[in-house]
């Protein structure tokens, strides 16, 4: 199963420096193949805490405990300027966002961007536009391609007697849209319990709004907190949805010069420690200005927003498998090789398809390394399991 985030914004918001900090890692940290797909494609980092450390040892995969876990990330580009002058949005964006499972909003939380991204005066423009302005978008987008064969579909549901979450998943499925999202956006609005025949307009409007708050849920980076008037702040946390203060550009300063041996720091550290200094005025009035960002908001935000959207968005966690139960290694003695997201609910047996499909098919029983246990193949792993899998496989 793999997940991807995708990263949405208008012009000037944000988005590229918030991408290029996100996948921006020190390769000894990451210890993962860059894989770059095209240059919207890349690979970020959910921050765990490292099992290691409860054996007092150092798996050498972490930084003092910290492990990054990799995901997938695209750039959503293509929100066109003049989209919100009734453009629409892009192929380009529609295209990129069906891969995306969840969806990181980077708005600009310093109103200094007017709704295509040109500059205005800092305050001037209100991010909640942008906020309203992108969710209604999919929604109408979605609401595009029902209504265009709603007629006939409507008929066949009941001409064929065929149920209608699988006719409208079918005639959605091209925007993401599975058959448990269509169940569970009919129960939210209530409309299940109405004949569809009855649908107003509106009702299917507020079903695809529902959908794409299902299907696609979102969290808003309030980007450029650093610059950002304190009432846009405070307005954007007032929305009904994770809303985090960032500042893409620190961030970006920060694993630039982590990378490049200035600083230690951690994507997420609420913190950084200047390792050398031979730096030049301008490095340290920078570093300076950053750290007075970090004390204010805790830290830059963004990893916040990539854990975030990991855990509370796609509902993962993560699960370490191992061959060893005693060392918590593979046979070759490697501590803790592996860390796999899963879709919270996955069981010992979905973790065993995920090392191999031949594990999975000559599935034994599995070993909680913590406690020793012996678990069954329908057990449901907890965030942080360290298991391993007993098969006949060879
Ligand atoms: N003050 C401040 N400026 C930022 C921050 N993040 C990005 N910027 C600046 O905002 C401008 C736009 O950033 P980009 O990352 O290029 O914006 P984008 O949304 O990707 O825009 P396009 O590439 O045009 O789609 C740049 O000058 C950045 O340096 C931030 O957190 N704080």
């Amino acid at each position: 199963m793999s997940m991807t985030i995708g990263l949405a914004g208008k012009p000037n918001a944000g988005k590229s420096t918030f991408f290029k900090a996100a996948t921006l890692a020190d390769v000894e940290i990451a210890n993962y193949p860059f894989t770059t797909i095209n240059a919207n494609h890349g690979v970020t980092y959910v921050r765990a805490e490292c099992p290691c450390k409860e054996k007092g040892k150092t798996c050498g995969k972490c930084v003092d405990g910290i492990r990054l876990v990799p995901i997938d990330i695209i750039d959503v580009a293509g929100l066109v300027p003049d989209a919100c002058k009734g453009r629409g949005l892009g192929n380009t964006f529609l295209d990129e966002l069906r891969q995306a499972q969840a969806i990181i909003h980077v708005v600009d939380a310093s109103g200094g961007t007017d709704c295509e991204g040109n500059p205005v005066d800092i305050g001037d423009h209100d991010p909640l536009e942008d906020v309203a302005f992108l969710n209604r978008e999919i929604t109408m987008w979605l609401y595009g391609i029902l209504d265009r064969n709603w007629v006939k579909l409507s008929r066949k549901i009941q001409a064929e007697g065929l149920k209608l979450e699988t006719v409208i998943s079918e005639q959605l499925a091209g925007a993401g849209i599975k058959e448990s999202h269509v169940n569970a956006a009919l129960m939210e609005t209530g409309l299940a319990r109405m004949d569809h025949v009855k649908w107003t307009e509106e009702d299917m409007i507020r079903l695809c709004d529902t959908m794409r708050e299902i299907s696609k849920p979102m969290l808003i980076a309030a980007n450029k907190a650093d610059i950002a008037p304190r009432e846009n702040l405070d307005e954007l946390r007032e929305l009904d949805r994770i809303v985090i203060s960032t500042s893409a550009a620190a961030e970006l300063a920060l694993r630039s010069a982590a990378k490049g041996g200035i600083i230690k720091y951690t994507p997420g550290d609420r913190d950084f420690e200047l390792l050398t200094e031979d730096i030049t005025k301008a490095q340290k009035k920078g570093l300076e200005a950053i750290h007075k960002v970090i004390e204010r908001f805790g830290t830059t935000g963004i990893q916040e927003c990539i854990n975030r959207t990991v855990f509370e968005l796609l509902d993962l966690i993560v699960v370490y498998p191992v061959e060893d139960e005693g060392k918590w290694s593979d046979k070759l003695g490697n501590m803790l090789p592996d860390a796999y997201l899963m879709k919270r609910g996955s069981t010992c047996h979905d973790l065993a398809y995920q090392i191999h499909t031949e594990i999975g098919d000559r599935f034994l029983y599995a070993v909680d390394a913590r406690t020793r246990l012996r678990l069954g193949e329908k057990h449901e792993l907890k965030n942080g399991d360290v298991i391993k899998i007993v098969s006949t496989a060879k």
